[in-house]
């Protein structure tokens, strides 16, 4: 197995800014559903940043450089729509960008009705080593499904990447299903930064 290396400088400097976008724009109190039907008094709206051209041009190359880090050989990157989505098509467009394409895909929540029929949409293939992308990791139950879905299609889950990790079990899930994780910011670090 490979290890990590320290992020650099400008690592860390991209990770300060990411989470300060989180906190900015991301970040709510109130009362809320999951979507493993825990209710949560802290929401990170992560598309909020993710979608946002800002956002964008930060993720797909801090993400790329993180799945650099861990030292992840991977052909594809996607994971479960609708969070994950923004998230991988970045790091699809970074890769692209910096001369060594990752292509993207996504899980369907349901297989389509008509047309193809598929699960997984974009240019997935079976036999892709793949990094399964979320948006925000609270239970691992999503990313979970979208690992389930990729291996039944042919493709090997080297890892998981998130955005946001919540901290709240879903980290220590997916590792005990025996695969790594890395998080590009945590919710105490966004919490630690959201307007008073
Ligand atoms: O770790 P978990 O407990 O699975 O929770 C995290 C998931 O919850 C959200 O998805 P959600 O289904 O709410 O909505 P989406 O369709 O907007 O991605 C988020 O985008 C993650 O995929
Ligand atoms: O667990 C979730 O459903 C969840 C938590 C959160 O902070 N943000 C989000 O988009 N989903």
């Amino acid at each position: 197995m490979s290890h990590p290396s320290a992020p650099d400088d400008a690592s860390q400097e991209a990770s300060a800014r990411l989470v300060a976008l989180l906190a900015e724009r991301s970040a709510r109190r109130g009362d809320f559903t999951l979507a493993s039907g825990r209710r949560s008094t802290l929401y990170v709206d992560a598309r909020l940043t993710t979608m946002s051209p800002d956002g964008l041009a930060l993720i797909g190359p801090t993400a790329l450089a993180a799945i650099a880090r861990e030292g992840w050989s991977v052909d594809a990157v996607g994971g479960l729509t609708l969070g994950a989505d923004p998230v991988s098509y970045a790091i699809a467009y970074a890769s692209a960008l910096a001369g060594r394409p990752v292509r993207a895909f996504t899980v369907r929540k349901e297989a389509k009705q008509h047309g193809t029929g598929r699960l997984i949409e974009g240019p997935f293939r079976s036999g892709d080593r793949v990094v399964v992308v979320e948006d925000v990791i609270t239970t691992g139950g999503s990313a979970l499904r979208a690992v389930e879905a990729i291996r039944a299609a042919g493709g090997t889950v080297v890892g998981v990447l998130a955005v946001v990790d919540r901290e709240e079990g879903g980290r220590e899930a997916i590792e005990g299903a025996g695969l790594p994780v890395v998080a590009l910011a945590r919710a105490a670090d966004i919490v630690a930064r959201m307007p008073a």
